[in-house]
């Protein structure tokens, strides 16, 4: 008799496995090493940006009283004592109508409150000194980048958890970090199951097909901020499996198999987590593709059973692995982005569950739309090469009909969700 299973609703099972979640910890790296990782201390200003007034213009700065009485028929003349690049700091302190010729960047001199762009002035020499004059008033502070406008110390600029994308990379920069503080990317191991699996450099023979499981699963891992060590594929044999899977595991943080999780005659996982002593939490969640992942536990180690079929493997990791990778990665919002989109095809079929279809959404019309990629069903491959989005179609419904409005969970996004 085969054995039953009972389905749980998904959110009941993502609950069971986010109670394992824990945040990971930290390492050090060069900054040149920081981007696409993740942030495990706030971003904090540790000085103001600018750090001092500068001019934002090539030009020169003056004191904005002396150019009240300028006029277009009335220019008024300033003395340039001294011209500074950025990087220079001004030697001389201007005394009235005196003018200091600056560069873009450069520090305002003491003294000086406004900057005259130089295509404003007038230029010229007379008597071996340097004058120029403009035609307009200036007001206290037109034309200077103030201390602190920027950024002010103490301010968090990024919150731990963040992707370092290139602009965190600046602010990294700007901020003096050569070393930075960040998550310690999570290890997960990885083992495809079945004897009909060929190697990817292998010719086919009859009966049996290429793992493709194992390549999907390491790059969603790597999508995903984790780590994936590949221990290889192994035959459909009890002992085998076992020995292999109790060896990995202290070696990684979580631990996925594909395949093997059903109820068939080779379908050896779930007595080897009753071999291994793991607490299975659910083996059948009522969802399509993926009702047979399996997930168990181990001292607090997370092992994933998903399905040896492609595109419920692949939803299974994105639904379940990918959040608690998330959470070692400091993040609070560890969950894949939702959205809402309209439906660009009719789909029919009704089913009790949950079904997650392998969607690719666009932006049309400003509004996001959502279309099936390929055939849904879990055995379907082809499709995940379109895929960017899972579209969740609730159990119990009749069917979905174009133009209506559904739920779209988005697997490129880094932002996340909180929920
Ligand atoms: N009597 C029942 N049969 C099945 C049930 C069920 O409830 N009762 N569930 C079906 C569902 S749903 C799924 S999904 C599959 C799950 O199967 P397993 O997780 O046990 O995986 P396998 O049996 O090992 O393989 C299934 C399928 O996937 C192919 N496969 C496996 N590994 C890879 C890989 N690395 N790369 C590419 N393709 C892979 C394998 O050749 C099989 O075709 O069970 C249903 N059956
Ligand atoms: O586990 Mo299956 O993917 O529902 O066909
Ligand atoms: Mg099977």
């Amino acid at each position: 008799m085969v054995e039953k299973r009972n389905p749980i609703p998904v959110t009941e099972a993502i609950e069971r496995v986010m109670k394992y979640a824990r945040e990971g910890e930290v390492e050090t790296v060069r900054l040149e090493e920081a981007y696409g990782r993740y942030l495990a201390e706030d971003l904090r200003a540790d000085h103001d940006v600018p750090p001092f007034d500068r001019s934002p213009y090539d030009g020169f700065a003056i004191r904005a009283a002396d150019s009240a009485q300028a006029k277009l028929d009335h220019p008024v003349e300033f003395e340039v004592i001294e011209t500074i690049g950025a990087g220079q700091v001004a030697a001389k302190t201007v005394q009235p109508f005196q003018a200091v010729r600056i560069m873009t960047g450069a520090q305002i001199p003491d003294g000086c409150d406004a900057v005259v762009m130089l295509e404003l002035a007038k230029q010229y020499e007379r008597d071996g000194k340097t004058y120029m004059s403009i035609k307009r008033p200036f007001q206290p502070g037109d034309n200077i980048s103030f201390q602190g406008e920027d950024a002010k110390k103490g301010d968090v600029l990024v919150p731990k958890g963040t992707f370092i994308n290139p602009g965190v990379q600046a602010l990294l920069a700007t901020f003096g970090y050569a070393e930075v503080k960040v998550a310690r990317k999570p290890r997960i191991g990885i083992f495809a199951t079945g004897s009909e699996l060929l190697d990817v450099a292998e010719p086919l023979i009859p009966g049996k097909i290429r793992n493709s499981n194992a390549y999907m699963i390491q790059a969603q891992a790597i999508r995903s901020g984790a780590e994936p060590v590949y221990f290889g594929k192994l035959a459909d044999d009890i002992d085998i499996c076992f020995a292999a899977i109790q060896k990995a595991l202290p070696q990684v943080d979580f631990l996925i198999t594909t395949g093997g999780v059903s109820v068939g005659d080779y379908d050896y996982l779930p007595a080897i987590y009753e071999r291994l002593g793991a607490e299975v939490l659910f083996n059948k969640v009522a969802m399509r593709p993926g009702s047979v992942t399996t997930v168990a536990q181990l001292d607090g180690k997370l092992l994933f059973g998903l399905s040896g079929n492609p595109s419920a493997c692949y939803v299974g990791y994105e639904l379940f692995v990918r959040p608690v990778v998330r959470t070692r990665l400091f993040s609070p919002k560890p969950y894949l982005r939702k959205a809402t989109a309209t439906l660009m095809a009719d789909f029919p079929k009704p089913n009790p569950f949950t079904r997650f279809v392998r969607s690719y959404v666009t932006v049309e019309n400003g509004q996001l739309t959502a279309a099936p990629v390929g055939m849904d069903k879990s055995n379907i491959v082809t499709s995940l090469a379109k895929a960017n989005a899972l579209m969740v179609l609730p159990g119990g419904t009749r069917g979905f009909a174009k133009g209506d409005t559904v739920d779209v969970w988005l697997l490129e996004d880094e932002e996340g969700s909180d929920i």
